[in-house]
């Protein structure tokens, strides 16, 4: 890391990393007296007689004080109060972008142990929680314990507490990996401070015999030869003929560094047990490097706090969602259950797929659950609604929350929503396509977008996929890539013919008075995307998906030669969602038609309004344009003016409306004032349409690229049978989403069959 890179990340623009932003509005007169005199007195009034609603009225249910007196910064040491300033605006950072938890850091200029407790006391009354930070041993722990005692809210020394449940679930999952039990490993803790003593603590709870560790400081093992040793250090005791770190590491399982640079070397390590577990966890630089480490032997399991190497083992991973638990449920401290309950969430969440977003993030695209990933990364937003919860529940089963949650998946959507990453909508159609899957096929069954793809929906149970390819590459790119796919069903032409020549004679029948001739019918069954249409033709598979590798508009034609579209509606049509932090919104036509006649405009709204009830979602519709309900009486107005007058008398049931602009649409209160008799009335527009597929795909591009939305789809409408086709640009996340809104359609198939538009024209 580049020293004056870092300097001048720092003093750039406004010195230092955080700032503080008012929640409420301050613009007018009227504003500042209500968020000053004199309209602030009325909370104070209020809290005055019942202290618990400064949760109410204040920020302390989201604030923690970070806490430092700099006397053990990093490895740095005793560098002082002020110095460990920039680590502790780090952590209001941290605190902030993975748990939306509001810091003020606090710098303590103090050694004094009664001094430093007396002010944290004195500005608790401000906090929700109080985070305690670079604290030097033996001192951290009596300002630990006697605040614990005498404050009812959350205070941790993360020193302590974090880094024992992060290096726990590290060492549960090493475990895993290893085989080993936990009651029998033998573990060589090096350093006595605030983190070693903790995760120490930490290992016996989870398991570990205390008789098994061995521990040592600055002057060597901490045995019963040794004098002057502080209480903490009295409690790690050994009573063992070993005096030195080499002696002690001879056949040790477990070699956990929490103390300074370059202190292990390759000789220790090759004396350790087969498969030993190092954490070398000193930061800024661990106590072996990890190309030494790597070198010492191949066995090695070994994880540092460094975000450059595999298994960084750093307190981030903990720290923001233990708070984030502990403050939604009003917690009056972290107990021991809370604790553990954190670091088994964290050590499962690593046996899950690595979702495609954390495995682009880091440019790991095989991380998968194993030696290089015992631990998650800090990027995984996952972290916030495993860790957070299990905290949460955690308190309330030990009796020391203030508030109970009694509806966790509210919980969930309201942290998920919180983190601006709301998935609510695509969660439920999953849910609704686990409750039956089907059979979708993949034209692209060798694409490793797909196989990833499929590694989650088989694993979430979304659908039956069927992967149509060379067997033999699809499973060598599975093994290659570590995915955990168990039994993929896979059609691999070459070994198919007799039912490629069933397929071709079927698609003649069909085709060949539409100028096919039988050779070229023969010829697209050598085609995969011909194949997988034929397949749902004929009723092998229930579901199609297919794009990453053939443009969209020719997998259309091919879609709408092989399957068709619905009797009903000659026009298919694209919709896309985007899930934004004002709520979730539908966009329709998105990728299909170029220069819509009025009747296109008419069957496009329909479909998309049958589409958006699939969501569970009462879709209400504007069509929007340059003009507000006739203003302009030619071009895309005037095909919006019939197609409103045909949908209000087709569909009177439907909520839609147009023509309008997209600001009529999205602001009610002006809608409601400028054109009361709009029959949307007081309703939120969460559908639409646009008036052609130029205004479509410039509008998505817009909030694709300047509004850091998630944008799903394009989900395609109007087909006869279940086809969606991928953009080639696609994320795996999409190939998921999409094969669960496949599946939905397919459980949907009788409607789809019976086409509700149909009866209306
Ligand atoms: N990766 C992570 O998430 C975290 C890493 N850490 C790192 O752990 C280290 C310790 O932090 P912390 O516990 O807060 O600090 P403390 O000052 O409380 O403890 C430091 C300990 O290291 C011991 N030590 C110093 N030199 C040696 C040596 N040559 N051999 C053995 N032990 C030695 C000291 O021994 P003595 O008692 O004799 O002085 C002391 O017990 C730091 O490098 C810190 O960055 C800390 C927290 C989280
Ligand atoms: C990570 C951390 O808190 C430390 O090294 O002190
Ligand atoms: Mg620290």
């Amino acid at each position: 890391m580049d020293k004056n890179e870092a300097l001048r990340y720092h003093a750039e623009g406004r010195p230092g990393k955080i700032e503080v932003i008012p929640t409420k509005p301050h613009s007018t007169q009227h504003d500042l007296s209500l968020a000053y005199s004199p309209g602030v007195a009325a909370p104070c009034l209020e809290i005055q007689k019942n202290p618990a609603d400064a949760y109410r009225y204040t920020a302390k249910s989201n604030l923690v004080a970070v806490i430092s007196n700099g006397t053990a910064v990093l490895g740095l040491g005793n560098i002082g109060a002020i110095s460990g300033k920039p680590v502790m605006e780090g952590k209001g950072l941290l605190f902030k972008i993975f748990a939306d938890i509001d810091v003020f850091d606090i710098e303590l200029n103090t050694e004094d142990v009664d001094k430093f407790i007396e002010t944290v006391k004195l500005i608790s009354p401000t906090f929700g929680g109080i985070n305690l930070e670079d604290i030097k041993a033996p001192e951290c722990f009596e300002i630990e314990r006697r605040l614990k005692e005498e404050l009812q809210i959350p205070v941790m020394h993360d020193d302590q507490h974090g880094t024992a449940i992060i290096s726990g679930a590290g060492l549960l999952n090493a475990l895993k990996l290893n085989g080993k039990e936990i009651d029998r490993i033998r573990v060589v803790v090096n350093g006595a401070g605030a983190a070693a003593i903790s995760c120490a603590r930490f290992y016996c709870a989870l398991g570990v015999k205390k008789e098994n560790i061995i521990m040592c400081d600055s002057k060597g093992v901490i045995n019963t030869r040794r004098t002057h040793l502080n209480k903490e250090k009295q409690d790690f005791v050994a009573d063992t003929p070993f005096d030195t770190l080499a002696e002690a590491l001879t056949n040790a399982d477990v070699f956990l560094g929490l103390s300074v640079a370059n202190i292990l070397t390759e000789e220790m390590i090759r004396t350790m047990a087969p498969d030993p577990i190092v954490f070398a966890l000193a930061n800024p630089d661990p106590e072996i490097t990890y190309e030494k480490a790597m070198h010492s032997r191949k066995d090695i399991i070994f994880a540092t706090g460094r975000s450059d190497y595999p298994n960084q083992i750093n307190n981030v991973l903990g720290f923001p969602y233990i708070f984030r638990g502990a403050l939604d449920v009003q917690a009056c401290g972290i107990n021991e259950e809370m604790k553990l309950a954190a670091a088994y969430a964290i050590a499962d969440l690593t046996q899950e797929a690595v979702p495609e977003n954390v495995k682009m993030a880091y440019n790991e695209p095989t991380l998968a659950f194993g030696r290089d990933y015992i631990i998650p990364k800090p990027l995984d937003n996952r972290l916030i609604s495993r860790v957070a919860p299990a905290v949460a529940k955690a308190a309330i089963q030990s009796g020391i929350a203030r508030k109970i949650i009694y509806d966790w998946e509210a919980y969930d959507n309201e942290l998920e929503k919180r983190m601006g990453h709301d998935n609510r909508l695509m969660r439920m159609m999953i849910n609704k396509a686990r409750s039956n899957p089907k059979r979708i096929v993949f034209a692209e069954g060798e694409d490793l977008k797909i196989l990833s793809a499929i590694e989650e929906i088989t694993g979430e149970g979304i659908a039956h996929p069927i992967l149509i390819g060379n067997k033999a590459v699809i499973l060598r790119k599975i093994k290659e890539n570590k995915l955990n796919i168990s039994t993929p069903d896979i059609f691999d032409p070459q070994a198919e013919q007799n039912t490629l020549e069933k397929y071709t004679e079927l698609y003649y029948a069909r085709r060949q008075r539409a100028g096919i001739l039988p050779d070229i019918a023969r010829k697209h069954m050598q085609n995969p995307n011909y194949i997988g249409l034929m397949m749902v033709e004929n009723g092998d598979a229930d579901g199609f998906i297919s794009g990453t590798q053939t443009p969209y508009r020719t997998l259309l034609k091919i879609a709408k030669e092989v399957v068709g579209l619905r009797a009903c509606c000659p026009y298919a049509a694209g919709m896309h969602i985007a899930v934004t932090k004002k709520g979730t919104f539908f966009l329709a036509d998105t990728t299909v038609n170029s220069h819509p006649s009025a009747e296109t405009l008419e069957c496009v709204t329909a479909l998309t309004y049958e589409s958006v009830k699939q969501f569970d979602i009462e879709p209400v519709i504007a069509l929007t344009s340059y003009s507000d309900f006739g203003e302009y009486k030619l071009g895309s107005p005037a095909q919006i003016q019939t197609a409103i007058e045909q949908l209000h008398q087709k569909y009177p049931e439907m909520l839609v409306d147009g023509e309008m602009h997209a600001s009529v649409a999205f602001n009610k209160e002006l809608r409601q004032n400028a054109f009361p008799f709009s029959t949307l009335g007081d309703k939120e527009v969460n559908t639409i349409i646009f008036p052609n597929l130029s205004s479509g795909s410039i509008g998505l591009g817009i909030l694709k690229e300047l509004g850091n939305h998630e944008i799903i789809g394009p989900i395609l409408l109007g087909m006869k049978k279940p086809i969606h086709i991928l953009p080639m640009d696609c994320r795996i996340r999409d190939i998921v989403y999409l094969t669960a809104v496949a599946v939905s359609d397919a459980q949907k198939k009788q409607a789809i069959d019976f086409c509700p538009i149909e009866n209306r024209r």
